[in-house]
């Protein structure tokens, strides 16, 4: 198969723009060539000429010699506008920007369907890891029944470092900053907003369903204080932030991200530091594990290359799933095992959300509950919780546990 030669308009020189402007040089067996790169700072000190550089976005969208624009800005309504103007004047577009993709899910596909051009965003979920483009080929067909993941490199970096290094939680996010692994505003990571922007994403490939944001319930890691750290240390765990997604028989899917006790036995107990995991089951092939750097310039570039790669073969997804109407529904039905930590005098109170008590424990001014709730309760009392509560999971109640305690 013949490759096609890309001339490339990029947008962004940050951290993944950067990356992906040293990969490519290294990478000559690629017939990419960058033509231009649009930035927004007229002052910033750049490693390349001024002659490399554009401050206005027409003079990439309107160059009919560029065919592939790449979009890694850290501005997710310019993105947008960017990436449509981009569309719609027939230029294939690949963008690393997960807030822009998940917010503007059904648009963008509706712009590749009118203009007939593809827009790939390996970068946007995971990083280095190639988890959207193995949903939406190699579980075509073997049918997949959940998946769970950490999927955010700065939040799993805080965790390690706080938790095995004892860095205070600034210091530690300070550091994911320096590195390049957070976002320009942190707290879409340390809110678990961006892994809930990445589950969007690959709830859409994995099973075919389009959420909205708002719909998808989101705890980040900004409220764990030192009684769950105390807690997990005790009991021989460590906290993640887990994104996951449950197919239920009857056409529910339960999908959200909160922190998690994960045990030694848990394939994601060791992915430490930046790394993301994730374990996807199928009906038949049973569960896999994926791994690998979920944030930083190269790692990430190295996807955002990938898709470059992909184009020059006139690859595009096909989103098989969404087109195979399965007509889910979203459920927050589900029951969870949490820890929840509370203020003291709450307790009474907050044990009527619950559906089980397995342990209830109070010191002077606060404690913690564990036992089963409904996500729908959760998510009410997370509501207005200016960090007085924090609720870790256990584990989820699943289909089969339900069935094993009604008979
Ligand atoms: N850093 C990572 O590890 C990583 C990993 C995966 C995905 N991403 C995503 O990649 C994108 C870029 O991230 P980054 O870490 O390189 O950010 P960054 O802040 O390092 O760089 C972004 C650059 O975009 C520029 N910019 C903003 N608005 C612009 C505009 N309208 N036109 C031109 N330039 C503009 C900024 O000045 C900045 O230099 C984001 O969407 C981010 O979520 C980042
Ligand atoms: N801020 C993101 C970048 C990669 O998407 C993270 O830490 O995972």
């Amino acid at each position: 198969m013949s490759r096609k030669n890309l001339n490339i308009g990029l947008f962004g020189f940050g951290v993944v723009g950067h990356g992906l402007y040293e990969v490519l040089q290294k990478t000559p067996a690629l017939r990419a060539n960058i033509k231009n790169i649009c930035v927004r700072d007229k002052n910033k000190e750049r490693t390349i000429g001024a002659e490399n550089f554009t401050f206005d976005k027409d003079d990439i969208l309107n160059d009919p010699e560029i065919n592939v624009v790449v979009e890694l800005i850290d501005d997710a309504d310019a993105a947008f506008e960017i990436v449509s103007a981009a569309l719609k004047k027939g230029k294939a577009v690949v963008s690393a920007n997960k807030k822009m993709v998940a917010e503007h899910f059904t648009e963008l596909l509706q712009l590749q369907k009118e203009y007939n051009v593809p827009l790939l965003y390996e970068a946007a979920a995971c990083a280095s890891m190639p988890i959207i483009r193995n949903l939406e080929e190699y579980y075509d067909n073997d049918l997949l029944e959940s998946i769970e993941g950490i999927v955010n490199g700065s939040t799993n970096y805080i965790l390690t470092k706080t938790f095995a290094e004892n860095l205070s939680y600034e210091q530690a996010l300070k550091q994911a900053q320096d590195l390049g692994f957070a976002e320009s505003n942190p707290i879409l990571d340390t809110g678990g907003f961006d892994a809930k922007y990445k589950l969007l994403i690959l709830l859409a490939h994995a099973f075919g369903y389009i959420a909205r944001p708002e719909e998808l319930f989101n705890i980040g890691i900004n409220n764990i204080g030192d009684l769950e750290l105390k807690y997990a240390k005790e009991k021989g765990l460590k906290i993640k932030l887990v994104a996951q997604a449950y197919k239920g028989t009857d056409g529910t899917l339960s999908a959200f991200v909160i922190p998690k006790f994960v045990t030694p036995e848990d394939r994601l107990f060791n992915v430490d530091d930046v790394f993301n995991g994730m374990i996807t089951k199928t009906s038949f092939a049973d569960t896999h594990f994926f791994v690998g750097r979920g944030a930083g310039s190269y790692p990430t570039a190295s996807a955002v290359l990938s898709d470059i790669s992909a184009l020059s073969y006139d690859y595009r997804y096909e989103y098989k799933k969404i087109y195979r109407e399965e007509n889910l529904t979203l459920t927050n039905d589900v029951e969870l095992k949490v820890l929840l930590r509370h203020k003291k005098e709450e307790s009474e109170a907050l044990k009527l959300h619950f559906n089980t008590i397995e342990e209830a424990y109070t010191n002077h001014d606060s404690g913690y509950l564990t036992g089963n709730i409904t996500l729908a309760n959760l998510k009410a009392l997370e509501e207005g919780n200016q960090g007085e509560r924090s609720f870790i999971l256990i584990n989820v109640l699943t289909e089969k546990d339900a069935t094993a305690l009604a008979v």
